[in-house]
């Protein structure tokens, strides 16, 4: 059965949970934006308004669809509230315990025909369907970063997504002006698959002194023309979910070759996870981000 996706829930208000209900919004559709606290999901919406707010300065959109879209999301820190949803994207942390506590509290809360669906940057799809109560209407949609201006979404199935809902999660990224690239199972699918050995790597660079974060990083983006050298873009991504994401394809696919490099551990294991804490492998609290070594 296909579903015609009018109201999206968003669980996890981080920067992409507000990056697909900012362009969810965008699109016209309704969006229902869950986290765990109240003061988490006002973050969220502020993070949808700064970022509208620049569309609008730069004249991509208008000042009312910024305020048409502003007035389509709901903020809504109890679960209960994702009854209304077509459709709910968790995008919480890129954790599989806690993917799997969310959906064993929203499911109950869900129409019966709602089709959930996770951002999963690597995780098994058919391993988190099978701890919902809706494998064949679960479905991963991965966004990327930062969503309002990436114009890929891959689609994922697992082993028993029905075609309803393959074909319904297909039609809300062609709704939302998106390109569909569809991966099969496998851990970290396409982009992350080819990414983010390129940045562990990156980072074994760093840690065997083979050049600087800076060099590194200007090495890339002049050498290679990539719009963020590798180390910028890691912490961009966030250390901490780009050390979850070596973790999955190193005991998915049992390969030496995805090590995750200790010293994007040791980063992790500081706190210093990148851009969202203001500290990573740049230091971003002053004026201009420092190289941190
Ligand atoms: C980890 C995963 O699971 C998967 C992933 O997402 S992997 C990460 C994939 N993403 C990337 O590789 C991003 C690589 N970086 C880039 O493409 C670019 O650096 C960038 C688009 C992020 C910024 O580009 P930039 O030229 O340095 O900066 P800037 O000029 O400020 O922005 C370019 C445009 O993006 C817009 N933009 C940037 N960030 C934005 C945001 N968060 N929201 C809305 N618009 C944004 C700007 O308004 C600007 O728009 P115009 O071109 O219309 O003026
Ligand atoms: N960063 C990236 O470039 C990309 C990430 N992704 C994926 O998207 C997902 C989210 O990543 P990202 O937005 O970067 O992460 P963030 O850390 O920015 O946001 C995650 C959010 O989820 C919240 N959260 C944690 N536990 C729960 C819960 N039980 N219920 C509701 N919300 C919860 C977090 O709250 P708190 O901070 O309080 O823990 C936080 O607000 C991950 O699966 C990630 O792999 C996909 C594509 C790109």
């Amino acid at each position: 059965m296909t579903v015609d996706i009018r109201t999206v829930g968003i669980v996890g208000a981080g920067q992409m949970g507000s990056g697909i209900a900012h362009v969810a919004a965008l699109a016209g559709l309704n969006v229902v934006l869950n986290d765990v606290s109240e003061e988490r999901v006002n973050n969220g919406l502020a993070t949808v308004n700064g970022n509208l707010k620049r569309q609008v300065s730069k004249g991509v959109i208008t000042q009312a669809q910024n305020d048409e879209a502003l007035s389509r999301i709901k903020a809504e820190p109890n679960v209960e509230g994702l009854g209304v949803c077509d459709l709910v994207i968790e995008a919480a942390t890129e954790n599989e315990a806690v993917k799997v506590k969310i959906y064993g509290n929203v499911c109950p809360h869900l129409k019966p025909e709602a089709i959930l669906a996770t951002n999963t940057s690597s995780i098994s799809i058919t391993r988190l369907a099978a701890a919902t109560d809706r494998p064949e209407r679960f479905i991963g949609i991965h966004f990327m970063n930062p969503v309002p201006v990436m114009q890929l979404v891959e689609i994922i199935r697992g082993i028993a997504t029905d075609d309803g809902t393959f074909d319904s999660a297909k039609a809300f990224i062609t709704k939302l002006d998106r390109q569909v690239a569809v991966a099969e199972d496998f851990p970290a699918f396409i982009v992350n698959r080819i990414l983010l050995p390129m940045i562990n790597e990156a980072i074994y660079t760093l840690y065997e002194g083979v050049g600087t974060v800076e060099s590194i990083d200007m090495a890339m983006r002049l050498g290679a023309n990539h719009p963020m050298g590798p180390l910028q873009l890691a912490d961009f991504i966030g250390l901490d979910t780009c050390l979850s994401i070596m973790q999955v394809l190193h005991e998915g696919l049992a390969d030496s070759k995805y090590r995750p490099c200790p010293l994007l551990v040791k980063y992790v294991e500081a706190g210093w996870l990148g851009r969202k804490v203001k500290r990573g492998f740049y230091d971003y609290r002053g004026e201009k981000p420092v190289a941190t070594r």
